[in-house]
């Protein structure tokens, strides 16, 4: 079980150093976890003079999975021109076809007062966005600057193509299947043409899954009703953007960005795990970040790439139990509760599981 650990910028370092040693407790049990790091982002350019290093990508590569913490980092100033800050991130999701990011929406009971939700509704937020990862306009060509007459044009293609529609069409009702049954596809396929033969793909699949009900939202509607009736939601499935956004705006639901993890999966057991959030330079290297996205990613990947679902469950369980016994980073603290750091939630995490 070979493990990429891939760091990056900012707080990525503090919060995978968390989920790292949370998996200590399963190495000393003797689960045979092998980890080795790569730099990535930001710290991998300063060194390197490339955001993604022939060796990270190799180690990625032939890695089971891929723990990664965030990129950013990077003095936009300084950047070569057709260099951004998330470039090294997109490439190894797309040059291995992770094309399907899975982000779980649940809300800890215990966090009901940094929630918006009412007490009566916090122990049913369970929804999964599952966001297309390798198309969209992220990668769409034709893009780029380009002067027309004189005038600067930025330009980006909003592309899908059928086949990469299906595919995670069909995730999402094997998904919906393995819960409560309902499909939520977010689009926008009143104005864009890409998002009408998204909707049409969705309906066409569909079909194969009669006991799955299908819903359609546009994704000006869905932001809303994400606030509005956050519980009627069970798997919604869109594009690289929407669901870039709307994964920011429901994690707020579960009281922090710094709660909420990810997994990429391809057609195998080979993911990405991640949290959602960035880099968050504001916050970084004081010891204040909230790890457990990136622990509950860690989480992820013992059950969806190693088949570890009972150790999975462990750390949950245990994550469940620090925030019972009121301990809390700054995000999530409020009154009443022990304001605790990055590093001592890692460890009260590694506590109560060991
Ligand atoms: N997956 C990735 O590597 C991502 C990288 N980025 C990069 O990160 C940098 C910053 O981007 P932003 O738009 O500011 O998004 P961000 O997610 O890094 O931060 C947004 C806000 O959430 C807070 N926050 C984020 N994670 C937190 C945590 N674990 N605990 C407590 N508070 C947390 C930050 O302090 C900030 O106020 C940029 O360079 C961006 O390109 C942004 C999103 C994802
Ligand atoms: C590089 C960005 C697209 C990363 C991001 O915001 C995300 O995956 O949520
Ligand atoms: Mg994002």
């Amino acid at each position: 079980m070979k493990i990429a650990v891939l760091p990056g910028d900012g707080i990525g370092p503090e919060v995978t150093a968390q989920a790292l040693k949370v998996l200590d407790v399963f190495v000393r049990e003797g689960m045979p976890l092998e980890f080795e790091q790569g730099l990535i982002g930001g710290c991998a350019y300063d060194q390197t003079g490339h955001p993604l290093p022939e060796a990270t990508f190799k180690l990625a590569k032939e890695a089971d999975a891929i723990l990664f913490g965030a990129e950013g980092g990077f003095q936009y100033e300084t950047l070569p021109r057709g260099l951004r800050p998330g470039d090294a991130l997109l490439t190894v999701r797309r040059e291995l076809q992770l094309f399907a990011n899975f982000r779980p929406v649940v809300a800890f009971p215990e966090l009901v007062g940094a929630s918006p939700l009412k007490a009566s509704h916090i122990d049913g937020l369970d929804l999964v966005i599952l966001r297309e990862l390798t198309g969209d306009l992220y990668f769409g060509e034709p893009r780029g600057v380009h002067a027309e007459n004189g005038v600067q044009v930025g330009i980006n293609t909003m592309r899908y193509d059928e086949r990469e529609i299906r595919r995670i069409a069909h995730v999402a009702f094997r998904t919906a299947r393995t819960r409560r049954r309902r499909v939520c596809s977010v689009d926008k396929a009143n104005v864009l043409e890409t998002m009408e033969l998204w909707r049409s793909i969705l309906e066409e699949v569909g079909r194969e899954y009669s006991d799955v009900t299908l819903e359609h939202l546009y994704i000006d509607a869905a932001a809303m009703a994400l606030l509005r009736s956050p519980l009627h939601f069970d798997v919604i499935v869109t594009g690289n953007l929407f669901g870039d956004i709307l994964s920011d705006e429901a994690s707020m639901l579960t009281g922090s960005i710094g709660m909420l993890p990810s997994a990429s999966m391809g057609e195998g057991t080979k993911g990405l795990y991640e949290p959602v959030h960035g880099c968050a330079p504001d916050i970084a290297g004081q010891d204040i970040a909230n790890p457990l996205a990136s622990i509950l990613s860690a989480a992820m990947m013992l059950r969806m790439s190693f088949g570890e679902s009972a150790a999975a469950d462990r750390i949950e369980r245990a994550v469940r139990r620090v925030l019972g016994s009121g301990y809390r980073t700054a995000d999530i603290a409020e009154p009443g509760t022990k304001q605790i750091g990055t590093a001592q939630m890692g460890d009260l995490v590694f506590a109560a599981l060991s």
